[in-house]
């Protein structure tokens, strides 16, 4: 079997400090799942998604303890855009043709936001944080038994880590897994601590009925059936995000999670109160500080591309602060692998060709593994036409 892989290196990079052990274990376990004839699964997307995110092994530090000697995050000028708000309520009332003329501007002009009247209890969301919390505080070897290299592992966890070429430590310490229909996978997730499969099945179900009401409305918000989405959904995965405080002088040179666009229809983010959020806009970081009672929802990839560029994929990161640990839960939905995820024909006409061939989403998953870049250049090698 030959295997290629095309890196994109980062401008004055050298490849001595590419082959690092992340990328040794990025290959390890991208021939494990060869080997194991997994099936196509989002968790070593978002890997991707991360750039090197990809610990497999155990002596990633999983706090901050090396010295890094060139900062390198570069000086960014922070934006006060606002956020647009989405009344989720008010899409099953009469004004929903309103609502739905708003959700398609924010999706098309900021890529991004948040929404209110959810209907996810106030208790589900304290329940969903309180056991993430406690996950994290658990020693560090109870949290490591779900550590693996296999990035098709149902379950995973992500470790913090320094990008050797980037001079980075990325802050993150995050545990990724699957969880629709939630009976399918809930055996996998921790049962320390005790209340953490009840407590995330409540949040994951509830969330997952958000997004299908999202998707609907997406989805004729762009002229189409109102199930088109829906019906080429797959999975739904989540990864539970925390970001302990660090010391003020490693500020410079800490992130989260560096920039990148999700490789998902959308993501719904859900943040404590805790600011770390931000998205480009305009060419800025903009901060997309918590608002109580709401969670952030982010066009993905694949909608960039099922509404032929309409929709454009958010870049965005997230910092770290010294004073408060920070969490966030983050919701990814993903297509079937034989989803049509090409640009549909009613988007298509001659002032707007087709800026995408026709793929399915088991064709832009293998394209996943080849860039490591965390921009949106996933989807290039589909592009057809310039947009
Ligand atoms: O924690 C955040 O605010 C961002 C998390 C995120 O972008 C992700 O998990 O994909
Ligand atoms: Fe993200």
């Amino acid at each position: 079997m030959k295997l290629t892989w095309q890196l994109d290196l980062p401008r004055g990079s050298n490849i001595t400090q590419l082959i690092n052990y992340e990328l040794v274990n990025l290959l390890s376990g991208l021939l494990e799942s060869v080997r194991l004839k997994k099936p196509l699964m989002p968790s070593s997307m978002l890997q991707v998604a991360e750039g090197l995110a990809l610990p497999g092994a155990k002596h990633l530090p999983t706090t901050y303890t090396a010295p890094i000697s060139t900062p390198t995050i570069p000086e960014v000028e922070l934006s006060h855009g606002s956020i647009p708000i989405i009344d989720l309520e008010a899409l099953h009332g009469p004004r929903r043709s309103n609502i739905v003329k708003q959700l398609g501007h924010a999706c098309q002009h900021q890529g991004f936001f948040a929404v209110k009247n959810h209907g996810i209890p106030k208790r589900t969301v304290n329940g969903i944080f309180d056991t993430t919390r406690e996950f994290f505080h658990l020693p560090v070897e109870e949290r490591m038994k779900f550590h693996t290299p296999d990035p098709n592992s149902e379950i995973r966890l992500m470790t913090a880590y320094k990008d050797e070429v980037e001079n980075l430590f990325i802050a993150r310490e995050s545990l990724k897994f699957h969880c629709h229909p939630v009976e399918n996978y809930v055996n996998k997730w921790p049962t320390n601590p005790t209340s953490f499969r009840k407590k995330a099945a409540e949040y994951l179900t509830n969330v997952r009925r958000v997004e299908l009401t999202l998707l609907d409305a997406i989805s004729e918000s762009l002229g189409l059936e109102r199930d088109y989405i829906e019906k080429r959904l797959g999975g739904h995965y989540v990864s539970l995000n925390y970001y302990r405080a660090c010391e003020q002088s490693d500020l410079v040179t800490t992130l989260g999670v560096r920039g990148h666009t999700d490789p998902t229809v959308i993501t719904i983010l859900l943040q404590d109160d805790v600011p770390g959020l931000q998205v480009l806009s305009e060419g800025k970081w903009m901060d997309v500080n918590p608002i109580p009672d709401t969670v952030v929802v982010h066009v993905g990839d694949l909608l960039q591309a099922i509404s032929n560029y309409r929709y454009k994929s958010l870049l965005h990161q997230a910092v770290v602060n010294s004073d408060k640990e920070r969490m966030s839960i983050a919701s990814y939905c993903y297509p079937s692998s034989d989803a049509m995820i090409g640009p549909p024909k009613e988007l298509i006409d001659n002032n707007n060709p087709a800026v995408y061939k026709d793929f399915t989403y088991g064709e832009f998953y293998k394209q996943m593994w080849k860039v490591i870049t965390p921009t949106d250049k996933r989807l290039d090698s589909f592009k057809i036409s310039a947009p």
